[in-house]
Parts: structure tokens; C-alpha cells; sequence
């Protein structure tokens, strides 16, 4: 399946002992756990001519002195801080040691809309949160006790939520995805906030938030680092027991001892590498579409305005504003997410398009208000950027954690971090986190012939991954273990209320 690139000859190529491929959050904290294993000879390769990845920053709009405002196309929140006494989450560590500017995402800072304008029903979002925490308990149920997965739209419909199909504002207050795992989903949710805390801290630093990540590797990468190799796409991975070889576009290739490969869930499902587990995964995009006006025509002090759309559930339905006196005031940005189907369906439109969409929306919203045009408009293609292929990684139903742990095992000396590796923390920064440090701190372990601790658990581990060539159809209760990525507790709840 891999297109003709020139090739160099095998003997030609540079030598390392470790390749890293791809520096986002998972490529840096490999290489970090690495250098703290005094393993400083390794490479690099990143596609981007910036380290960073999916935390993902750009300019837009201006400001009153015509200098563009810093929006994030990728990661915005950090999500589970740390209650004191308890575990932190390490980025909410980094964001405090770099000084980030975050504040208070507060849920509850909602008003609803319909076509018609501002119409009350946060009562219906009251009665989803409490369906969320039956069906959480449901799922917590049937991990312990090994039994058959369901859907979250099951799951929810158990807990006593079920709106009707043509009640679009019940639809529009609970906008998860319907189509994934119960377990595996509610388990992530708990992790992130039973066991850091259940408070997420919106990000508007104008470094952008990668300066954290970019920051920590300058602690251990020289300015122009010769080991990091940017605007270098891989095209092609052979891996073996002995080694792997590493081609990329421009013709240059790299053959290491070991390499950890951190490319997206979405980029391994376009490639030939290692289809077996990965096709299994899903791959989910998130869509914000920013819009900055020449006023701020919203109301000042709400966070987040949801919208019930009366023929379409997901239509642009999230509506947030940057402009509020604690984020970024006088900057009139206000933001728009679309997910999945509709995500995929914005990214294949114009630009034109869209904002003609959103336009019509804004103005049912505020039928009172004469809206202006916006005065910059920009989103990104996440579907499409060949870097990515979606935002972050989902559990489809009726997966297991057998199937997960082969996704995250290595195949010969080629091993698998990043984000979708996580199963604890999948689609977060701290899931990439983890997971490149985990798989640097093995690979050193391994090459240096000692065992290592796994993750945050006191569990020793020596030696690769395992691979399960029998899958199971549920995985026993003495399977959440270290041994297979699953570093804690989901049950557990540090939340002092
Ligand atoms: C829209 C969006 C919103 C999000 N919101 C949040 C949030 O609020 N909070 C949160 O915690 N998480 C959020 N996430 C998730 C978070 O961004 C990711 O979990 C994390 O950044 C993934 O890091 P990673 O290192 O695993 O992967 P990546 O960041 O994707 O790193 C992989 C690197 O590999 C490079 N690469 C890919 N293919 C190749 C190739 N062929 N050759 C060379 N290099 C290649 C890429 O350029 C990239 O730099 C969001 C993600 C998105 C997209």
C-alpha cells in the first residue's frame, strides 16, 4: 500500500539507537525518559517544522494594535487538574511550573437556545448529568464483573435518559457520542476526574499551550538540536527482532536499534504498518470553528451558549466565547465545535459555506440582535491533515482490553506510544503523556537489561509488550492491571465533594 518515494540504499542511511517518530507530547516525554536514562543518542522525526503536535496553535484575527490574536486548533483544555493530597495531572503540573494562562471552564455558565431564540432548558441538562452518573455506575458494574460491554447511548437510556427524536432540545443536552463503549468511555471520563479532580481549565496563554511542552524539551534538547529532524515525513517503517529502518519522503532514511512510533491513530489507519488492532479504533474529530466580530453582540459574561437545532442534533451546537473579562477581553472571538459527522461534513465544505451555516444559526439565536459578518473566520481540516486524520482516538463498543493491549504492544523493536495507546487516559494529553514516557523508560530498561515501573503503578515490568494472539470476548477483572497499560484505579474518587 506504500507509494513509490526514492528509496536510499539500507547501508546508506544515518544510524541512532533510538528513532522517535513524531514530536508531539508523546515523542517529547519518550525522549525525556530516554535522556533520563542517559540514552542521548536518538532522532527525532517530525513531519510539522514544529514540535508540539496536536496541541496546535495559530494566529488569527487582531487585536486593537492589528496583532493577531493566538486561537488553539487543537488542545485547549487542561482536563483534571489535581485535588490536594491527590495524584496532579502532569500537564496541570507543567502549566503551573511555565506559568500557563488557564481559567475556570465552568459547565454550569450555559444558556440554551432553539430556532427561536433564548429558551430555558437547563433542567435538561441537570437530568442528563444525573442519567451520566447511573449509567457510570452501570459500567462500573459490568468491568467488575466481566460482562458484556454496551453502547453509551445504552448505558445512557438505562440510567433513564432517552429523549424522543423529534425532541431536539433534549437531543442538544447531551451532545457525547452515542455510538461508543460504555466501559471504556465512562472509565476515561473517571480517571481524568476521579482521580485528578473534575475541574478543567480552559487555555488562552498567547504562547499557545504547546510552549509547556516545547519548554520541558528544552530542558533537555540543545536550541536547533541536531537529533531533531523537522519537516520530514516517515512513508515507510520495516521493523524486525534486530531493528528497524525508517524511510521518509525527501529520500533519507534511519535505521535504529529500537524506535516508538507516536503517529496517530488516524495516521496508522492510512498506513500499512500494523493493521491488525489498529482498524478496530476509532477515530474521532472535534472541530472548532472561530469567528472574531467587530463586537461582542453575545452576552459578556456566559461561557458557553448550546444550541437545539429542531431538524438536526449536533448542528452547530456549542457555542463559546473568548471575549469574557477572565479569557481574552475585547477580543469579540467567539468559537463553534462540531464533532464527528458534522465535523467531517464542515471540513469538506468551503469556507464560505460554513460561515453562511453558522451565520443563519447565530441569527435564530439572537433574533433581536442585527449580527455582523464576522471579521475573520478560520478552522482547521483535522479529517484531512495528513498528520493527524482525525482529533483523538475512541473506544466503537464490544472492544476489550485484550484487543487494546495490541494495539499498544510492540512488533519486533518497533513499539507504540502516544495518545491512542492510553487506555486510561485515550484522547487526552495526559493519555500521550504517559504513554511516550512509559515506552522510553522500557525501551532504555530493555536495552540497558533491567525491569522498570510501569506507568504510575509500583508494578515491575522487564522486557516487550504483551500481545494477546487469543482474543477474548471480555477481559476478567484481574486483566485491569498495570501489565496491560491500566496504571490505577477508575473507581477510586479524590474529589473532596
Ligand atoms: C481538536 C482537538 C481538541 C483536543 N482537546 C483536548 C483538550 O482540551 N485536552 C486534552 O487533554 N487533550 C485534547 N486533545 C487531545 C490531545 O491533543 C492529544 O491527546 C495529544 O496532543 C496527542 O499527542 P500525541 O503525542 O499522542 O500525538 P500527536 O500530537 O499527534 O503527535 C504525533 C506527531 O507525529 C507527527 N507525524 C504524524 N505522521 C507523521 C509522519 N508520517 N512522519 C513524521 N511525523 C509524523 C505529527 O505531526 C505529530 O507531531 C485534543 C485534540 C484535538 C485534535
Amino acid at each position: 500500500h506504500i507509494p513509490h518515494y526514492p528509496r536510499a540504499q539500507e547501508g546508506t542511511c544515518k544510524k541512532t539507537t533510538v528513532a522517535i517518530l513524531g514530536g508531539g507530547v508523546a515523542g517529547i516525554t519518550a525522549a525525556q525518559a530516554l535522556s533520563n536514562a542517559s540514552v542521548h543518542d536518538f532522532a527525532i522525526i517530525e513531519y510539522r517544522d514544529t514540535l508540539g503536535g496536536r496541541a496546535w496553535h495559530e494566529p488569527f484575527g487582531k487585536n486593537k494594535d492589528g496583532k493577531p490574536y493566538i486561537i488553539e486548533m487543537g488542545a485547549n483544555w487542561v482536563q483534571g487538574l489535581g485535588n490536594p493530597g491527590g495524584p496532579q495531572n502532569p500537564i496541570w503540573e507543567l502549566a503551573q511550573k511555565y506559568n500557563l494562562k488557564t481559567h475556570y471552564s465552568n459547565y454550569d455558565n450555559v444558556s440554551t437556545y432553539n430556532q427561536h431564540g433564548y429558551s430555558d432548558y437547563s433542567h435538561l441538562l441537570d437530568e442528563s448529568a444525573a442519567a451520566t452518573d447511573i449509567a457510570s455506575a452501570k459500567a462500573g458494574e459490568i468491568l467488575r464483573n466481566n460482562l458484556q460491554d454496551q453502547t453509551a447511548q445504552t448505558g445512557l437510556a438505562l440510567g433513564g435518559w432517552n429523549p424522543k427524536k423529534h425532541d431536539m432540545e433534549a437531543q442538544a443536552s447531551n451532545f457525547s457520542p452515542l455510538e461508543s463503549s460504555l466501559v471504556f468511555g465512562m472509565a476515561s471520563t473517571n480517571f481524568t476526574s476521579n482521580t485528578f479532580s473534575d475541574h478543567d481549565n480552559f487555555v488562552f496563554d498567547q504562547r499557545g499551550f504547546n510552549t509547556i511542552f516545547l519548554s520541558e524539551a528544552a530542558t533537555f534538547l540543545k536550541k536547533d538540536d541536531p537529533r531533531v529532524h523537522l519537516n520530514t515525513q516517515v512513508v515507510d517503517i520495516a521493523y524486525s527482532d534486530e531493528g528497524v529502518t525508517i524511510h521518509n519522503k525527501d529520500g533519507s532514511c534511519i535505521t535504529a536499534a529500537y524506535a516508538v512510533c507516536t503517529f496517530s491513530l488516524g495516521v496508522l489507519q492510512n498506513n500499512a504498518w500494523k493493521q491488525t488492532a489498529i482498524q478496530k479504533f476509532a477515530m474521532g474529530t472535534y472541530t472548532k470553528i472561530f469567528m472574531q466580530f467587530n463586537e461582542t453582540f453575545w452576552p459578556e459574561n456566559t461561557q458557553y451558549f448550546l444550541y437545539a437545532d429542531p431538524l438536526q442534533r449536533g448542528w452547530y451546537p456549542i457555542f463559546q466565547s473568548l471575549s469574557m473579562p477572565e479569557f481574552i477581553p475585547e477580543s469579540n472571538i467567539l468559537f463553534v465545535t462540531v464533532t464527528n459527522e458534522l465535523a467531517w461534513r464542515a471540513e469538506r465544505q468551503s469556507d464560505e459555506h460554513t460561515r453562511g451555516e453558522i451565520m443563519d444559526v447565530l441569527r435564530k439565536m439572537f433574533p433581536e440582535k442585527t449580527i455582523p459578518e464576522p471579521t475573520a473566520f478560520l478552522y482547521p481540516r483535522w479529517s484531512t491533515e495528513p498528520w493527524a486524520y482525525g482529533s483523538y482516538s475512541n473506544w466503537p463498543p464490544a472492544t476489550s482490553l485484550e484487543e487494546h493491549e495490541n494495539l499498544r504492544a510492540n512488533t519486533g523493536r518497533l513499539w507504540f506510544a502516544g495518545e491512542a495507546t492510553s487506555p486510561t487516559y485515550f484522547g487526552f494529553l495526559q493519555g500521550a503523556w504517559y504513554e511516550g514516557r512509559d515506552a522510553g523508560r522500557q525501551i532504555a530498561a530493555i536495552m540497558q537489561n533491567r525491569c522498570v515501573h510501569v506507568n504510575s503503578t509500583k508494578l515491575r515490568e522487564c522486557g516487550p509488550r504483551r500481545h494477546y494472539a487469543i482474543l477474548h470476548g471480555t477481559s476478567p477483572f484481574k486483566d485491569y492491571a498495570a501489565v496491560n497499560g491500566w496504571g490505577g484505579n477508575s473507581f477510586l474518587d479524590t474529589n473532596p465533594e
